[in-house]
């Protein structure tokens, strides 16, 4: 922390467990006013967990918290709130049967008489406005309708409004989870100048060129402590992730070289198009093939597309192999929220582990075990419900859900999202390994530098298929050309 200045927030010994888990095992924080806060670690370190009790949302087993140099008894969500601190979690908190303006009105219960709606829609566009120019959300529409990207930038948004108490801090757990790449980059500009109006604010990311592009002090947490603390500048990626005690594999890097494949041979095991008389996507067995663009702009539904169209009649896709999908919405479209973590990982694979008709449940708690090791599910228990794990780690487990199965392609929605850099290394291997044996990888990705793992990629514009760029040309150039449907590459 900045030296010389009282802490807007300060927690000291903190620690937490859930059952046999050791979430936080002593942790002290200072958080001074207008500071901007990395934090990074690895899937299950603690962070969320710590950015819960700063909010109020989890009482801590032990330890203190302290506003403006006095502690805090009792603090807890009201505490928090009338303190101004707020946060962005990584599930979304928006009410979806609600429109933008009500769930403005529900942060500020003091936006009420008659004309409220109005002003509630003023106070959400000023803010969408200053942080994320040009997003094209109406203040009116319901949240359900909304894309997850415009749903992140009203929920981060939100949490800047200010009505009647003062902002002293805001958390973001991982806010550009959802958010395309300029999207992304405009909340960074944004929190870079958000310290000027005294606001304090945590970043929490697994990319780590967020984190230092945001953040002016970066905290590192493993297993439960803080293991670094330093100021950003002079900071090396090398020194983050060296402190993390996690290994990182830069694509290109030794080992990750994959000869270049030809494109387009004639026995595809996967083809379509998004659109008719559009450039045709096509897959072999054993290919990686990326699919890039601005998010919300076909993408996803040219996966599902596919999937769906598997055991079809339809004429315009070929979809020669069972099909498995790892979503990127896993709230909405992932884990089954009542199931364990082993049934959410064989769910798919359920009709393989039968015997005389029945799921045996050793068969299953087996594969589940594997998995837990092959990827590493950090649980003390896999019969524990999902929502028991950090969120990298249902992210996780909705990779061994797929992986596991059958499937000779996967579909891949923007999966990373959440996962932390040494298993993103170790999936990006196992990606490779598999293909080299013969499934068929599609891969939307919104993080470029996930592009170069692919063999090549196709790019999206409008619900189009813009470009189709082999190894050979693909830059982040060519890529981003191709987004905006700009120059060259744009077929
Ligand atoms: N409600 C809960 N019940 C049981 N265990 C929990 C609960 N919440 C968190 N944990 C456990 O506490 C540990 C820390 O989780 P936390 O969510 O704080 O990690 P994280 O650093 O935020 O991870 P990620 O990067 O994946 O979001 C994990 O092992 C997690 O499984």
């Amino acid at each position: 922390m900045k030296t010389g200045t009282e802490a807007a927030l300060r927690l000291d010994g903190v620690r937490k467990s859930f059952g046999a888990v050791r979430a936080l095992a002593g942790v002290s924080l200072a958080i001074a006013p207008g500071e901007r806060l990395g934090l990074v670690g690895h899937n299950g370190a603690g962070k969320s967990t710590l950015m819960h009790v700063l909010a109020g949302v989890l009482r801590p087993d032990a330890g203190t918290i302290a506003a403006d140099g006095r502690e805090v008894a009792d603090y807890g969500t009201a505490v928090a709130g009338g303190m101004g601190v707020r946060c962005v979690f990584q599930e979304l908190s928006l009410c979806p049967n609600l429109s933008v303006a009500e769930n403005v009105r529900v942060l500020h219960p003091k936006l009420r008489g008659w004309g409220w709606r109005r002003r509630a829609a003023g106070l959400i566009l000023g803010q969408l406005d200053a942080i994320f120019p040009g997003h094209g959300v109406d203040p009116g529409a319901t949240v359900a309708d909304l894309t997850l990207g415009r749903r992140q930038m009203v929920e981060i948004a939100r949490a800047f409004t200010v009505t009647d108490t003062p902002l002293r801090l805001v958390i973001l757990d991982e806010p550009t989870s959802s958010l395309d790449a300029t999207a992304a980059e405009q909340l960074l500009t944004f929190l870079r100048h958000a310290d000027q109006r005294g606001v304090a604010t945590v970043f929490i990311s697994h990319i780590l060129p967020e984190i230092l592009a945001a953040a002016e002090r970066v905290v590192v947490m493993r297993e439960g402590l803080v293991v670094l603390d330093r100021p950003a500048s002079g900071l090396g990626r090398k020194a983050i992730v060296e402190s993390m005690g996690a290994e990182e594999q830069q694509p290109g890097g030794p080992g990750t070289a994959r000869p270049v494949r030809p494109a387009g041979r004639p026995r595809a095991v996967l083809a379509g198009s998004p659109v008719p008389g559009g450039i045709d996507l096509t897959a072999d067995r054993g290919d990686i093939v990326g699919l890039a663009g601005l998010a919300g702009h076909g993408q996803t539904a040219m996966l599902l597309r596919l999937f769906d169209a598997r055991g079809r009649r339809d004429p315009s896709t070929v979809v020669e192999s069972p099909v498995a999908l790892v979503p990127g919405d896993r709230q909405s479209d992932g884990v089954f929220p009542l199931w364990s973590i082993a049934r959410n990982i064989s769910v798919r694979s359920l009709a393989n582990l039968r015997r005389a008709g029945l799921i045996d449940p050793a068969r299953e708690a087996a594969l589940a075990r594997t998995w837990r090791e092959r990827i590493g599910i950090r649980t003390p228990d896999l019969d524990l419900g999902i929502l028991s794990l950090s969120g990298g780690n249902q992210q996780k487990a909705l990779f061994a859900r797929a992986l596991a199965s059958d499937a000779g392609i996967i579909l891949m929605d923007d999966p990373m999202r959440g996962v932390d850099i040494s298993t993103k290394s170790e999936v990006y291997r196992f990606i490779r390994a598999e293909a080299e044996r013969g499934r068929t990888f599609l891969w939307y990705s919104t993080e470029m530098e996930e592009l170069f793992h692919c063999d090549r990629v196709y790019v999206f514009h409008q619900g189009r298929i813009v470009a189709h760029l082999p190894r050979d040309r693909m830059t982040e150039a060519s890529i981003l050309r191709a987004s905006y449907a700009e120059g060259e590459d744009a077929a």
